[in-house]
């Protein structure tokens, strides 16, 4: 079903700083920012080879991001797995019962389709999935 990890994303509380930690001592190339509204985040992509680091901070306390800082601090949020066909791969994943969060997909980050898994049919992961756009 998933073609490759996608992104890994983690949650932090200061985006210039952990920016500064990716780039200066990991060597990651930053490739794209975007405050994705609908997610409620300010979010960036790092190269690590064919897939990518995530940083999200969020835009607010009452959003995904802000939550989970709330309560647990800053560090991995999700995983992200590619799929070809984001409508097939919800459809597949919900009649194997997991549990969905999102029944559609929605416009992630640099336009993209995605759609999260519950943690609680996860086995504690927060699950994304995601269909890459072409540029
Ligand atoms: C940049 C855009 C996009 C992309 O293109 O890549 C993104 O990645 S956006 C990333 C941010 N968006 C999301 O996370 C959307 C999906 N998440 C949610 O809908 C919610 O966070 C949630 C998972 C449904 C939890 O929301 P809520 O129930 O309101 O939060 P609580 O704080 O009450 O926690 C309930 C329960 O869930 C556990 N939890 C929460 N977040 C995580 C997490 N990231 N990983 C694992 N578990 C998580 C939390 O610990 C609670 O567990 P229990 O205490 O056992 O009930
Ligand atoms: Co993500």
């Amino acid at each position: 079903m998933f073609a490759r990890i996608d992104h890994v994303g983690i949650a932090v509380e200061d985006l210039d700083a952990a920016i500064a930690l990716y780039e200066s001592t990991y060597g990651m190339e930053l490739v794209y920012r975007e405050a994705v509204i609908d997610q409620g985040v300010d979010a960036v992509l790092l190269d690590v080879g064919e897939n990518h680091v995530e940083l999200l901070s969020p835009l607010g306390p009452d959003t995904p991001v802000g939550k989970f800082l709330a309560r647990k601090g800053p560090g991995m949020h999700h995983i992200a797995y590619q799929v070809p066909d984001i409508e097939r791969a919800l459809a597949d994943l919900k009649a194997a019962g997991m549990r969905l969060i999102d029944e559609e997909f929605r416009i992630g980050i640099r336009g993209s389709h995605v759609a999260f898994l519950h943690p609680a049919s996860t086995g504690g992961v927060l699950t994304e999935i995601v269909q890459p756009v072409d540029h």
